[in-house]
């Protein structure tokens, strides 16, 4: 008798697993490069209070959607959370990241070093530029931590 409910429940568990969300992200730069780690920076925005993940850190972006390029889906998330248009550049990291929820993420973080227009924080709770020194102070979602340390230690770009 033991047998089929334990065959049930395992086939439960995967019918209900979320598929893995294709999610982009933008490293918006500005500053010298060969400056170092205090003469970069990046632009770096914080989830609302009424998000899931609430307050936490995070580059801009988001998830991919169906037809659509890694690239085109970064432009298109840019000009509607900043409402600037992106010259989106190279691909400097991809990481896969299972949260506590069950969801995973594949995320692609491309280097965004031109863009049209002024930066208009439209979603966030705050947006501001960072030293890439400074990443490590604040706090970002758990995806990003592999990345922040890089960026703080003058690894990547
Ligand atoms: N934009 C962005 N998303 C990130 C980063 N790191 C990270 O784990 N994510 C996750 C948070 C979200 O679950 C997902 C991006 O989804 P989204 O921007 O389209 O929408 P959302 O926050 O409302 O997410 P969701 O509730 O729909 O899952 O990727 C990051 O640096 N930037």
């Amino acid at each position: 008798m033991r047998e089929p409910i334990r065959k049930l429940e395992e086939h439960v568990e995967a019918a209900v697993q979320k598929p893995v969300r294709l999610v982009v992200a933008a490293l918006i730069l500005r500053g010298f490069a060969e400056e170092g780690v205090r003469g970069l920076e990046v632009l770096i925005c914080q989830r609302k209070p009424d998000q899931p993940m609430s307050l936490k850190w995070e580059f801009p972006g988001g998830k991919i959607e169906a037809g659509e390029t890694s690239e085109d889906a970064l432009a298109r998330e840019l000009n509607e959370e900043l409402g600037i248009t992106a010259v989106i550049g190279r691909r400097v990291a991809r990481v896969r990241h299972k949260y506590r929820n069950g969801g995973s993420i594949d995320l692609q973080f491309f280097v965004v070093r031109e863009f049209d227009g002024a930066l208009e924080n439209r979603i966030f709770n705050d947006i501001r530029w960072a030293p890439l020194a400074d990443l490590p102070g604040y706090d970002f979602l758990a995806a990003d931590l592999g990345l922040i340390r890089d960026l703080s230690e003058g690894k990547l770009l």
